[in-house]
């Protein structure tokens, strides 16, 4: 397998704080890497570093064979979609007036990929892929379940076509007996679109059960790559 994401040596500061001490790993396309670590050790931290969503202060970030630390934010903006987030708390990352279908429309607006003949085919196609229907595409957030808000902001993250998605705590804010249904889909997905997953979790078991391999950070630095 090819790296699909490389970061050598990469350094965020916050002032005199090193958050991140020259971290070094990669995801390789169709894998999944955990990075996991106690609270405030610097995962999160990487994980915006490492999709350019804050400047690293060091280091370089590799994408599909290129270095985006040095390039200007026009060129980033082209390869942004390709590599997406989805964050812990499902209802915060919604705008909570927007229709379920039309916040999975927003990327294709934004990148100027929207094509009012063929754009609500593929909204209800991106629904479906991660398990809702037409009906909860006409509902706002306050009117879904957790596990079907991370459903949509998953299906907002593929509306980009992303080969790499950065999954920060994707599970944890859900109810235990939904986070399977969405780790299914998440698995699911992996195989039948050849994503790379980066997933953040300080769950060393469900680490165990989803990860190929783990990247263990502590205090900043990474300890093991395993
Ligand atoms: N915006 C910020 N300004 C100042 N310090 C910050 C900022 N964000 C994070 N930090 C500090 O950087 C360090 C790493 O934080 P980070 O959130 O990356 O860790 P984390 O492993 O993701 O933690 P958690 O699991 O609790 O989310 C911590 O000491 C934190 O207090």
């Amino acid at each position: 397998m090819s790296a699909l994401l490389e970061v050598r040596d990469l350094v965020v500061r916050y002032g005199t704080t090193v958050a991140v001490d020259r971290v070094s790993f990669e995801v390789r396309a169709g894998e999944t890497l955990a990075l996991v670590g106690p609270s405030g050790c610097g995962k999160s931290s990487t994980a915006a570093a490492a999709l350019l969503l804050r400047r690293p202060d060091g280091g370089e970030v590799w994408f599909e064979g290129r270095e985006l630390t040095r390039l200007p934010e026009r060129e980033l903006r082209g390869l942004r979609p390709a590599m997406q987030p989805v964050f812990q708390d499902p209802y915060g990352s919604l705008s909570p007036r927007q229709r379920v279908r039309d916040a999975v429309a927003e990327p294709l607006r934004v990148q100027g990929r929207w094509d009012a003949a063929t754009g609500p085919a593929r909204v209800a196609e991106l629904l479906a892929l991660v398990g809702l229907d037409a009906a909860h595409g006409e509902r706002r957030p306050h009117e879904l379940s957790g596990g079907q808000c991370q459903r949509v902001g998953i299906a907002r993250a593929l509306a980009s076509g992303p080969r790499l998605l950065v999954l920060d705590e994707p599970v944890s804010a859900l109810d235990p007996s939904v986070r399977a249904g969405v780790l299914n889909l998440l698995a699911r997905l992996q195989e039948t679109l050849g994503l790379g997953y980066l997933f953040i979790c300080h769950d060393m078991a469900l680490v165990r059960h989803f990860a190929d391999r783990t990247a263990e950070m502590r205090a900043g630095r990474l300890v093991r790559v395993s």
